[in-house]
Parts: C-alpha cells; structure tokens; sequence
C-alpha cells in the first residue's frame, strides 16, 4: 500500500464536524489553516462555488476554510474525505456528530466508482478504505473468447502464466487488463496519441480464474526488441515487459510468472546452447549420449585460498574426479589473483590428466559488470590453457550480473562451457516471494539464452530449497519437448542446457537423486561432499562417482529385490571411499539409511570429522 503523506489535511470534511480520531489522544486534528494553500484546491474552490451559511464546529483551533456548511453538506463526502490523507498504517476511526452520522454512513456505503477512496469509518473492519478499481481497460486489454490452442497454432504471441492478485477490492479483471497494459502499450490512462496500430500490439489477458489467481496474457511476438545487430531476440526485452512495471503496480497485490511459452518462429530467434554436456562427456571418454554423472566439486572454501593451496586442492581432487568449478564467488581477489591461480591450476590440469589417463574440466569465473573485463577473463584463460583450453568452460554468475553478462560469455566464447551460476535467484524463485518468477522459469530462460549448464538445485536431496518435483525442471532443460506447468513447449532442436546439481550433495544423497530422476546424465559439484570426506578429496569424488555405480547396480537388479537403501549398503560393503562416505556424513546415513551401521559392521564413534587436509599425504 503507498504510504500516504503523514499530515493530516482536514478541509471542509472539518467544517461538517467530521472528528478525526487517530491512535494520538488528541479528539480534533485541527484543519490547515485557511491561509494554507489546500491540498486539493479544486476541491475547496467547488466547495466555495456552492456557497451557504457558515457553521462552526467546537473544536481546538478549527479554522475553517470559509466554506459555508450546507454547501459542504451537499458536497459528495467523497471530496471532504478525499482530503483526508491518513499514515496507511494508522487506523484513523472516523466520528461524525450524532446528527450527521447517518447520512456520512450512508453516502460512503454509497461506494463511488472510480473516485479517489477517500478513508471510511467502520470500526473494527480490516479495509477502511472505500474499495477502489483500476482504470478499467479489460475492454482493450482483454479477451476471454481468445482460445490458447489457436494462438499457439498461430505463433504469434508469446504466452505467459502468471499467479496475480489484485489488491483487495480490485476486480480481477479490471487489474488483470491494467496488468497487460502496463506489460504491453499502455499506462494507467488512455492517452490521446493511441492509433489503431498501437492497438494492435496490445499484450492481451485471454484466462483469468480469480479464485485460483491465475492469469494467462498473450503477448504478440512483434511487441519484443530485436538486435539492431543481427535482428536476434533479447530476453531482457521479454523479461522488462512480461515482469517489469507490473511489480509494483498500485493495484496489484503480487504477480509472479509460474509459465511461459514461446512460438518456434520467436524461439529461434534465441542463441540457445553451443556447448553442452555433450562436449564435456567427449572430452572425458565417456561418448557422445548418455555418458553419465559428470563427477565435479567446487573449491572449497569459498574464500580464502591463495593461489599455490588453490593448485593443490585442485590437484588433489582431479585425481579422482573429472570437474572443478571457481566457487561463485572467487575470481581475482587480491589474494588470489586470476594470473597467478590459473597457472597452478593449469599445472595441476596438465599434471592429473598425464597421471590418470582422463580429461580433466576446469570451470573459470569470468563474472564482472564490465563485459570487458569478462571478456579479457576469458582470453587471460585461454591464453593460459593453451591448448587445454575445450578443457576450460566458463562460469557466468547470470542472476546477479544478468542476461547480459550471460550472452557476453555466449557470444564471444561460443566454443566454451557456459557455466550459469545462479546464486541470488532466491530472491524472486523462493517459493515464499509471490513476486518475480519461479525456478523453473528462470531456468528455462537459461537455456534460451544458451547456457550450457545450470545449476538446478538438488530437488530436495541437498541443503538448497527444492522438491522432488523440480525433476521438471531438468526434463525441461533437457528434453527437446516437455511440459511446464501450464504449457508445452517444443525446443525446436535447441541443444539441451545440463542441470548442475550442486549444494549439499555427497556420495549417500546422489542413488536417491537419480532415482528421482531417472537417470544420471547430469553434472554435480559436490564441495561439502568431497573436500569434507574423511579421507580428503580424492576418495570424496571417488564415492560420488560410486554413488552412480551403486545406483546403476542396483536398478540392474544385482542385489535381487531389496530397497534402494540396502542396495547401496550392499554395494558400500566392497568400495571403501563410499563407506568412507558413510563414515563422515554420518547423519545423512542415520536418515537415508537406516541400520547401516550393523549392516556395515561400523561401531565407531558418533560422528567422524573430515581430516585436515594435508595434500601431499593424502593425495
Ligand atoms: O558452492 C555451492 C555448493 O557447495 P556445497 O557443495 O559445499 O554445498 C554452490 O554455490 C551451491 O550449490 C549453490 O546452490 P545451487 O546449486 O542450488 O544454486
Ligand atoms: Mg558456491
């Protein structure tokens, strides 16, 4: 609710005896005085224009402003009151005297249409505001008979699925066609300069269902800005309109997107993915399709290596996993500069690759403000993995540096991992904003805007917020057909864009995870899970890739019909970095499996803590 001005104005509400009782003690708020220029001059001048006998009211220092009292009485207590400008958030009680009491009650039962709301009392009701409607526009900005199965043979419209509340006593649709035309060409008034080709790309509500708060608009395609360069889309364009103004429209209570789709003749004008986890499967001798679980971690701790532990950590892991990512937020500290870190970790790609036989990934931050610093990130790196450098994807943080920091990676990098960092997209995602748009939203954008991977979240098998039910999201990202909440939408051959399950993930948590999923061809990056492992991060990305290896067994049928859970215990009882995975998360097997540690034969203590990490021994 905008907050109101704090100054109480009372005009010739005051010179009918309207008392305006606030929380303060005080019974009369004394009006402005009549030398004050009113807040609504109109008001008093039509007041004045009626003329009539004075009347005063009794009352600490109640200077009237001349206009007589039966010309106030037969003004429309809507004006008095509408100089009432009360704190939103006081809950001003209104007492007109005895004698005038029945007709104010009466006039503002009499709700005006249109008309500013001007404050009513009715003591105890939550709403003190006389309801008040939004312009209404549905006439131009809605059109319920429009059936969304032609519109999308038509392709001509961009579709969106919003969850929408009106502020409380708004009409649905009233608010809903001031949405789309806010969203689209309009404003909260019909301006004169409107023609009729303007009309025609109106964005248009064709669905509404006000008790579940759903709205469906219809944007023509033609309404979006394209490239002056190569006449290509923008999202930025689709995103200041689909949920810019309207976040903070007066008449709306929230509006978040939840779906949206679009036509393949606007789809294509989209960069989509050049590089995905395809090419990361090649790189790694693990073909071209269903290549499985690509074993990462990210280096931890997040901040605070220097450049040398940095190597080391690397080096450490890569001997037993195949992906290493900067944490979102490392990148050229000042003690860890970029050009003195990539080397050490170059040397420790070149040193684990020689030993191990196996392509190795590194994932390098090039998130800046600057697309120019991006960019000289980019080419310092390529410079430096010479020719590792397909071995060097990119890691774009795109929700706090934006679409346009992503498209600058896709665009001068296309041979490069794009690596979507998604940190900060709680903010609008979470389910408890009614704002923005969801997850599931915001990575389907990802993916048309070409990210080569994303981070998903865990579908609630990490520490991040999620659901099992989020596996859409990854059928959306990688599927070149899927179902989103309220829409299909067909990728038209777009490469897919690879779910990173990232965030509170180990060895124990993944069997279930894929489970859920349905198959393993995703990349994980498991920090806690591999440099918290007992025996440091080598036997860590050991037991992640065995979290594969035993939920394949399993699903194979090797342990006969028992539970996943025992499935994995089965397989534990012959592989000792999973069991060691075990050992040092030992909560998540209380939870995930239950009687491990008889089946195990473990009676150690009750929790075991990760070593600290001395990197030459452990390595
Ligand atoms: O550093 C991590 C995870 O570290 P750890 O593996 O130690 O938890 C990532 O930034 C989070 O996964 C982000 O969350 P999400 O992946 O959900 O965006
Ligand atoms: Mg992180």
């Amino acid at each position: 609710m905008a907050k109101r001005p704090s100054n109480i104005a009372l005009a010739g509400a005051a010179a009918g005896g309207l008392a305006l009782v606030g929380s303060a003690a005080d019974a009369f708020v004394a009006a402005p005085r009549a030398s004050a220029p009113s807040l609504r001059g109109t008001s008093t001048s039509q007041a004045q224009a009626a003329g009539s006998s004075s009347f005063s009211v009794p009352g600490p220092d109640m200077a009237w402003l001349g206009v007589p009292f039966k010309a106030q009485l037969s003004l429309p207590v809507e004006l008095w009151l509408q100089q009432l400008w009360l704190p939103a958030d006081q809950d001003a009680k209104l007492e007109a005297p005895s004698f005038l009491q029945p007709w104010c009650l009466s006039r503002l039962k009499a709700k005006p249409v249109g008309a500013e709301g001007p404050v009513s009392s009715r003591p105890n009701s939550k709403d003190s505001r006389v309801t008040r409607r939004a312009l209404d526009q549905s006439s131009r900005y809605a059109d319920l008979s429009l059936d969304e199965a032609t519109l999308i043979k038509n392709g001509k419209h961009v579709l969106v699925a919003y969850i929408m509340k009106p502020k409380a006593g708004y009409d649905y649709l009233a608010t809903a066609a001031h949405f789309a035309a806010e969203s689209s060409t309009g404003t909260n008034v019909n301006v004169c300069t409107t023609d009729d080709f303007t009309k025609s790309v109106d964005a248009l509500v064709y669905y509404i269902d006000p008790d579940s708060e759903e709205m469906k608009i219809a944007y023509p395609n033609l309404l979006f800005d394209r490239n002056i360069i190569d006449g290509r889309g923008m999202m930025c364009s689709f995103l200041t309109l689909s949920i810019g103004n309207n976040q903070g429209m007066g008449d709306v209570e929230y509006g978040k997107i939840y779906d949206f789709y679009l036509p393949p003749a606007f789809l294509r004008l989209y960069d989509g993915p050049a590089v995905n986890v395809e090419d990361m499967w090649r790189i790694l001798g693990k073909g071209t399709s269903n290549g499985g679980l690509v074993v990462g971690t990210i280096i931890k701790p997040k901040l605070g290596l220097q450049p040398k532990p940095f190597g080391e950590a690397c080096y450490a892991f890569w001997q037993g996993g195949d992906f290493i990512k900067n944490d979102e937020p490392q990148g050229n500290q000042v003690f860890c500069q970029m050009n003195e870190v990539i080397p050490e970790v170059v040397k420790a790609m070149r040193a684990c690759i020689k030993e191990t036989g196996v392509g190795k990934l590194f994932s390098a931050n090039i998130t800046a403000d600057d697309p120019n610093e991006m960019i000289a990130r980019g080419k310092y790196c390529m410079s430096q993995f010479g020719p590792l450098s397909e071995n060097c994807a990119f890691l774009v943080d795109g929700y706090v540096a934006g679409g346009t920091a992503v498209t600058c990676a896709r665009r001068n990098f296309p041979k490069q991992f794009l690596h979507y960092h998604r940190a900060g997209h709680g903010s609008v995602t979470s389910p408890q904003t009614q704002r923005g748009y969801t997850a599931f939203v915001h990575t389907k954008i990802s993916r048309v805007i070409g990210a080569s991977g994303i981070h998903t979240g865990t579908m609630s098998f990490g520490k991040m917020e999620g659901d099992a039910s989020d596996k859409n999201i990854a059928f959306m990202l990688q599927d070149d057909e899927a179902d989103g909440p309220y829409y299909h939408q067909e990728w038209e051959g777009m490469k897919q864009t690879t779910p990173i399950i990232s965030g509170g993930m180990n060895a124990l948590r993944l069997p279930a995870f894929f489970e859920n999923l349905g198959h393993s061809n995703v990349i994980l990056t498991a920090g806690g899970g591999s440099f918290g492992h007992k025996d440091g991060p080598k036997p860590g990305a050991i037991s992640c890739r065995q979290g594969e290896e035993a939920w394949k067994a399993w699903k194979a049928g090797q342990y006969g019909n028992i539970s996943l859970s025992d499935g994995v215990i089965e397989f534990a009882k012959t592989h000792e970095e999973i069991k060691g995975a075990f050992l040092t998360f030992q909560k998540d097997a209380d939870q995930i499996y239950p009687g491990w540690k008889e089946k195990l034969g473990y009676t150690g203590e009750s929790s075991v803590q990760a070593a600290s990490f001395d990197w030459a021994k452990k390595a």
